[in-house]
C-alpha cells in the first residue's frame, strides 16, 4: 500500500509523495525505497527505483515489487561501453583494412605471375621445338609437314576429348583445352556446351585457371604471329565466329521534340561487319547523334526513316545483349580496380553457359590487347581520388565492352585525349575484334595519317546531319577528286575535307560547300529534300543531268517512324542468355561488398559521425518516458532517414550501408533507458531498409538532383505528416506514411518494455498518437513490405531504362 504522510500531496496515480517530492513506496524487500524524483511538469514520479545498500539498484515493477537480486544495469554505462566498442570496431576497420586488401591482391598477383611465366616459357619450348624440326625438313616438304601436323593435332584432340580425362596437371588440362577453346564462339552449340563441361569440371583452382588462360593466349599469339586462322575473309570465316550484324539505314531523320529543327537529314547507308568505320565531321555535324540514332540510344528526338538489320526490318533493341555502345564519357567504377570493372562485365553481360575460365581467358585478353596489365590492379580512380592516368581509364571504358564480346560496337570518341601510341594500340585492339566478324564504328576526331589509315570506311558528315561520304577509306580522294577537290601534300585527307566544311578552307573545283551533301545524294540516287533543290540547281547541268537514277520527290512518302523501344514487346534475338535476376545479384553484392571494403577508412569515418550524431541527437532528444519517447524518435526517425536516403542515393548500394546506418542511430536508441536495444535495432533495420529502397527507386527514376532534393523532402514532410492530429484531414493520409509505422513502431516497441501500473499510466500517451501495443509486427511488415517494394519498382525502372 502507498505510503501516506499528513503532508503528502498527489504523486504517481495510488502513490503520494512526502514533502521533499520524494514517492515513497513500500517494497516487499521490506527496505525503505526512498527513490525517485518528481517531475513537476507531469506530475509522475521517475524513475522507480528501490534502493538496497548505498549503490546496488532494483527495478520496480508495478510500483509494488521490486525484482529480488537483479540489478538494474544503468544504461548510460552500457551505452558508453557500446559506444567505445563500436568505436575501437571502427578504428580497427579504418587502419587493417588497406592491409587486408593488398595481402589479398600480393596473393592473387603472384599466382598470376606464375601462370604467365609458365605459359610464357611453355610457348618459348613449343617455338624451339618447332624450329628445330623445321630446321630438319627440307624446304618442299615443309608446307606438307604444316599440314600433317595440323592433321594430327587436331586428330589427337578430337581423341582426347571424347577420352575421360582424368589427369591433375595442369599442363595436360591445357593441351587437352587447347583446341576446344577456337569452338567456344563458333556457334556449334553442343562443341561449346562439351567445353563448357570439360573446363569447368577440370580447371578449380585459381592458378589452374590462370594457367589455362594465359597458355591460350600465348598460343593466339603464336598464331597471330603465324597469321594463322586468325583472319576474316570476309564470309564470316573467323577462328571465333561470332553472330553477324549489319545494319542499313535509310533516310534517317531526326528532328528535335517541340521544335521541328533537323538535327539529322536524309542519312543513308550501310554499316558491316567485319569492318570499322570511322565517322567524322565538324564539331555539331551530329556524329553522336548518328551513332545514338543507329543503337537505339537517342531521346529527345522524333526519327522517321529505316533501320534493317541484317536486312530485316527488325528493332536494334532486339540485339541488346550483343550490341556494345562506348560512351563518350569514362562510365568506370572509380573505386574499382581495371580488372575489376572488366570481370564484372564479362561476368554479367556474357552468356551464362560461358565457363569462368573463360570468362577469364575472354577479360585477360582485353586486358593484354588494351595493353593495360600493368594497371591491372590499380584502381580506376575518381575525381577526389586520382587513379589510373586519363588515357588509361578511356580504354578500360572501351574494354567493358569489348570483355562482353559484341557483335556491333559503337564508340563515341575513344581516341580522344590518347596520344598517337595509345590510340593506334586501341585501334589494333579494335582490329582483332573486327577479324572476328565485330560491326565497329566509331566518332573520331583528327586521327593521324596512319590512324586514319587504319580504318576500313569512312562516314563524313556535315553540319546538319548530312552525309558528305560513306564508303572505303581508300576510295575518298577518288571521289572527291571526281569534284574537283583534291587533297593539298602533306595534308590528312579528312583534316582537309572538315576544313572544307567548316568553311575555312576553299573545296576548289566548280562545287561549295554547302553542295557536297547534295553531290553525295545525287551520286547515290537518293532523294534530295525539296528544300535543298535549289543547291542542285547551282550545281549547272553537270550533276543533275549526268546522273540517270536521281530521283528528286517533294514528299519524303517513304518515311516512316521509327519504332521505339519496349521492354514487354521488342523480343531478344541475339540468341545469347545472360545469367539470371538472382546471379547478376550476387555478381552485384559481391562488387558492392568489394567497394565497401574498400572505401572502408572513408565508411569508418562516416560511422563515427554517425556514431557522434546518434548520440547527440539522443542527448537533445525530451527525456521523458511519459510518451514512451515518442518527440525523440521523431528526430530519430528523420535524422536516419536523412542519412540512409542520401547515403544509398550516393552509393546506391545496400547491406552494408543498411547496417551502417542502423548502428550509428542505435546510439540514438540507447538514450532511452527503457526499450530494449534489440527492438530499437530491429525496428531501425527495417525503417533504413524501406527508405533505402525509396532511394533507390528515387535515383533510378530521378535526375541526381532531383532524387537529392526528393530525399531530402521526403522524410520531414512524410514524418510532419506523421504527426498530425487524429483530428486534422491529413490525418487519414498519415496512416500510410512510413514514418508513423516506424514511429508507432518505436513507440510499442518501449511501450512493450512496461507493465501494469507503470504502463497503465501512460496508456494515455498511445491513446493521443492512436498507437495500439499490438501494431509493432504490423508496423515492421509495413516498413519491410515498402522497402521490397520500392526495389522491385527501382529494379523494374533500372530494366527498362537501361534498354
Ligand atoms: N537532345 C538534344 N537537344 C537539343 N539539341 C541536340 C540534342 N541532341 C543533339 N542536339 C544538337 O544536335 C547537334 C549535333 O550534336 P552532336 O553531339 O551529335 O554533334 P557532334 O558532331 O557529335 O559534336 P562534337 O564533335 O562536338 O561532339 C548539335 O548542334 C546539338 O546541339
Amino acid at each position: 500500500m502507498p505510503f501516506r504522510t499528513s503532508n503528502s500531496k498527489p504523486c504517481c496515480e495510488g502513490f503520494f509523495c512526502p514533502e521533499g517530492l520524494t514517492c515513497m513506496i513500500p517494497c516487499p524487500l521490506g527496505a525503505h525505497c526512498p527513490v525517485a524524483k518528481l517531475n513537476r511538469d507531469t506530475g509522475i514520479c521517475w524513475p522507480f527505483y528501490c534502493r538496497m545498500g548505498s549503490r546496488v539498484r532494483y527495478r520496480c515493477f508495478a510500483g509494488t515489487q521490486c525484482e529480488k537480486g537483479t540489478e538494474l544495469p544503468s544504461m548510460q554505462v552500457f551505452g558508453v561501453l557500446l559506444i567505445a566498442l563500436l568505436t575501437a570496431v571502427l578504428i580497427v576497420v579504418y587502419n587493417c583494412s588497406d592491409q587486408v586488401i593488398s595481402t589479398r591482391y600480393e596473393r592473387q598477383a603472384k599466382s598470376r605471375e606464375a601462370a604467365a611465366k609458365y605459359a610464357r616459357d611453355a610457348a618459348q619450348a613449343r617455338q624451339k621445338s618447332r624450329a628445330s624440326k623445321d630446321a630438319w625438313k627440307p624446304s618442299g616438304l615443309h608446307g606438307l609437314q604444316e599440314t600433317l601436323s595440323r592433321t594430327f593435332t587436331r586428330t589427337k584432340t578430337k581423341n582426347a576429348s571424347g577420352a575421360h580425362v582424368n589427369k591433375k596437371d595442369t599442363h595436360s588440362i591445357d593441351d587437352n583445352l587447347e583446341d576446344k577453346s577456337s569452338n567456344l564462339e563458333s556457334g556449334d552449340k553442343s562443341a561449346n556446351a562439351k567445353h563448357a563441361r570439360k573446363v569447368s569440371k577440370e580447371l578449380h583452382t585459381r592458378s589452374q585457371i590462370f594457367k589455362y588462360a594465359y597458355g591460350q593466349i600465348e598460343r593466339e599469339k603464336a598464331m597471330d604471329g603465324m597469321n594463322m586462322d586468325m583472319m576474316y575473309d570476309g564470309e564470316g570465316i573467323s577462328l571465333r565466329k561470332r553472330p553477324r550484324i549489319e545494319v542499313a539505314f535509310k533516310e534517317l531523320t531526326l528532328t528535335l521534340k517541340g521544335k521541328r529543327k533537323n538535327i539529322m537529314r536524309c542519312v543513308s547507308g550501310k554499316i558491316l561487319p567485319g569492318r570499322i568505320s570511322a565517322v567524322m565531321g565538324p564539331s555539331g555535324a551530329g556524329k553522336t547523334t548518328f551513332l545514338s540514332a543507329l543503337t537505339g540510344k537517342i531521346t529527345g528526338c522524333n526519327m522517321s526513316g529505316m533501320i534493317l538489320i541484317n536486312g530485316k526490318n527488325e528493332s536494334i533493341h532486339s540485339y541488346k545483349k550483343i550490341v556494345g555502345f562506348v560512351p563518350q564519357d569514362d562510365i568506370v567504377h572509380g573505386d574499382l580496380t581495371v580488372e575489376e570493372n572488366l570481370r564484372f562485365s564479362a561476368r554479367c553481360r556474357l552468356s551464362a553457359d560461358i565457363p569462368k575460365a573463360d570468362k577469364v581467358l575472354i577479360t585477360e585478353r582485353v586486358i593484354e590487347s588494351l595493353g593495360l596489365q600493368g594497371v591491372r590492379d590499380s584502381r580506376v580512380g575518381t575525381v577526389e581520388k586520382r587513379g589510373i592516368s586519363g588515357g588509361q581509364k578511356k580504354r578500360v571504358n572501351v574494354g567493358l565492352e569489348m570483355v562482353m564480346e559484341p557483335s556491333l560496337l559503337i564508340l563515341d570518341e575513344p581516341t580522344s585525349g590518347l596520344d598517337s601510341a595509345s590510340s593506334s594500340l586501341l585501334l589494333k585492339a579494335l582490329r582483332r575484334e573486327a577479324l572476328e566478324g565485330v560491326n565497329i564504328s566509331m566518332v573520331v576526331h583528327q586521327p593521324s595519317y596512319s590512324l586514319y589509315k587504319m580504318f576500313d570506311d569512312l562516314i563524313l558528315l556535315a553540319k546538319g546531319g548530312l552525309t558528305v561520304y560513306h564508303g572505303p577509306v581508300d576510295k575518298v580522294e577518288e571521289y572527291f577528286g571526281g569534284m574537283g577537290i583534291t587533297i593539298p601534300e602533306h595534308v590528312n585527307t579528312p583534316d582537309h575535307l572538315i576544313d572544307i566544311l567548316e568553311g575555312i578552307t576553299k573545296p576548289g573545283g566548280d562545287v561549295t560547300a554547302q553542295q557536297l551533301p547534295v553531290k553525295w545524294m545525287l551520286h547515290n540516287g537518293y532523294r534530295v529534300p525539296p528544300d535543298m533543290l535549289h543547291l542542285c540547281d547551282q550545281n549547272g547541268s553537270s550533276s543533275s543531268s549526268s546522273s540517270p537514277q536521281v530521283e528528286i520527290v517533294e514528299h519524303a512518302d517513304g518515311q516512316r517512324e521509327v519504332e521505339t523501344y519496349n521492354y514487354f514487346t521488342t523480343p531478344d534475338l541475339s540468341g545469347r542468355v545472360t545469367p539470371g535476376v538472382i546471379r547478376q545479384y550476387r555478381y552485384y553484392l559481391g562488387r558492392v561488398a568489394k567497394q565497401r571494403l574498400r572505401d572502408a577508412r572513408v565508411q569508418a569515418a562516416d560511422y563515427i559521425i554517425l556514431l557522434l550524431a546518434g548520440a547527440c541527437l539522443g542527448t537533445m532528444a525530451e527525456v521523458s518516458d511519459v510518451s514512451f519517447g515518442y518527440s525523440g524518435y521523431q528526430y530519430t526517425v528523420i535524422a536516419v532517414s536523412l542519412l540512409s536516403m542520401i547515403g544509398a542515393l550516393r552509393t546506391f548500394s545496400q547491406d552494408k550501408l543498411q547496417y551502417r546506418r542502423e548502428s550509428a542511430s542505435g546510439m540514438n536508441s540507447l538514450s532511452y533507458p527503457r526499450s530494449s536495444f534489440q527492438s530499437n535495432y530491429l525496428v531501425l533495420l527495417c525503417l533504413v531498409y524501406c527508405v533505402t529502397g525509396i532511394s533507390y527507386t528515387l535515383a533510378i527514376s530521378l535526375e541526381f538532383s532531383q532524387a537529392q532534393l526528393w530525399s531530402v523532402l521526403l522524410p520531414v514532410v512524410l514524418t510532419l505528416i506523421a504527426n498530425q492530429d487524429k483530428t486534422s484531414a491529413i490525418s487519414l493520409v498519415s496512416k500510410f506514411v512510413f514514418p508513423r509505422w516506424a514511429l508507432e513502431a518505436f513507440v510499442v516497441a518501449n511501450a512493450k518494455e512496461y507493465t501494469g501500473v507503470w504502463l497503465m499510466t501512460r496508456c494515455a500517451a498511445l491513446k493521443k498518437f492512436d498507437f495500439d501495443i499490438h501494431n509493432l509486427k504490423k508496423c515492421l511488415c509495413y516498413l519491410m513490405g515498402t522497402g521490397l517494394g520500392c526495389r522491385i519498382i527501382a529494379f523494374i525502372c533500372l530494366m527498362s531504362r537501361s534498354n
